[in-house]
């Protein structure tokens, strides 16, 4: 049995902490293991000027750290699972998704209560389409204004007076201690988030299954279930973050989900939204119905005038 594991991460406050979780999650169920953080800093660290949208999405916070798995430089990669794009290189999958923190959007401002309070005119710092859009479906009179960074750069732009609020994910402002910055938890039927918002999730080596066992340990069955039928929706729409798409289930008992999605245009003027009740058992066809749903809404129409299919 290996008895060291080498942790790939991204060096950003949150994404170190959700690395140092593992590690001391998997240090304390396993005696003698060593686990190692190897930091690396990813495109979507470095192309910070430029919105997602515009960069090619969600792969760019993974794909250096899936080139470090492949090479063998590191055993398992530690993501948040909202990064994490449908497809895997061969060789490479998901082995475990942790219990997930608060998936909601926390509206953040020094001066304003909620979203409601804002006043007309007001400049809210986002680059998610999918922010933007339901922002402005409920305040259409506010301004978007552009905004990236890890957590911690787009809190001192706020507080530099730049932003009148800003709307960052409540998980990580709660990882990093900084819950009390959060004003506001914004309903989700508000801002529904995004799929696998909140959730950590582990890549290996397919073949490497001395390590898959070890990481059983970190396995959140509920949140898996919850995070399989959001990942399908977006599977099936096989948009990225290109397009305002946002799904979110959650249970209602303990064998049966409840998934929202919605797809919208970043105006907030076009608004598709719908719903699903279904198995545990059947997460996957959960989501592609919803999507199907999405889809005969129009929602194809959205896809093909962004992404040109
Ligand atoms: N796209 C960046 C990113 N990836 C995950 C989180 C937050 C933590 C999470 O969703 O687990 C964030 C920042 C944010 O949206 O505020």
């Amino acid at each position: 049995m290996a008895q060291k594991i080498t942790i790939a991460t991204r060096e950003s406050p949150l994404a170190l902490w959700q690395a140092e979780y593992v590690r001391d999650a998997l240090e304390s169920a396993h005696d003698g293991l060593q686990v190692e953080l190897l930091g690396m800093t990813s495109r979507g660290d470095q192309l910070l000027d430029v919105p997602l949208s515009k960069v090619g999405g969600k792969g760019l916070f993974v794909k250096e750290l899936e080139t470090a798995l492949l090479d063998g430089s590191a055993d398992i990669a530690v993501h948040s699972m909202k990064d994490v794009p449908m497809a895997f290189p061969d060789g490479l999958g998901l082995a475990v998704i942790c219990e997930r923190e608060e998936p909601a959007d926390a509206f953040v401002s020094n001066h304003y209560d909620s979203i409601e309070a804002l006043p007309a005119g007001s400049v809210v710092g986002t680059s998610s389409l999918r922010r933007e859009c339901q922002l402005r479906e409920l305040r259409p009179d506010v301004t978007v204004r552009f905004l990236r960074g890890n957590v911690n750069t787009r809190l001192r732009k706020l507080d530099d007076g730049e932003y009148d609020a800003i709307i960052l994910a409540c998980a990580g402002l709660l990882r990093l201690e900084m819950g009390d910055r959060i004003r506001n938890r914004i309903p989700v039927a508000q801002s529904l988030p995004s799929g696998g918002q909140g959730a950590v999730g582990i890549e290996i080596r397919t073949d490497d299954h001395a390590t898959r066992a070890m990481l059983e340990v970190l396995h959140h069955p509920a949140t898996a279930e919850c995070v399989t039928a959001e990942r399908a929706v977006n599977r099936r729409l096989q948009g990225g973050c290109e397009v305002p798409i946002a799904a979110y289930a959650v249970h209602e008992s303990s064998d049966s989900l409840w998934l929202r999605a919605l797809v919208g245009s970043p105006d907030g003027t076009l608004v598709l939204r719908a719903e699903a009740r279904g198995s545990t058992r059947d997460a996957d066809a959960l989501g592609e119905g919803v999507a199907d749903d999405l889809l005969a809404q129009g929602a194809a129409d959205i896809l093909a005038a962004v992404y040109g299919r």
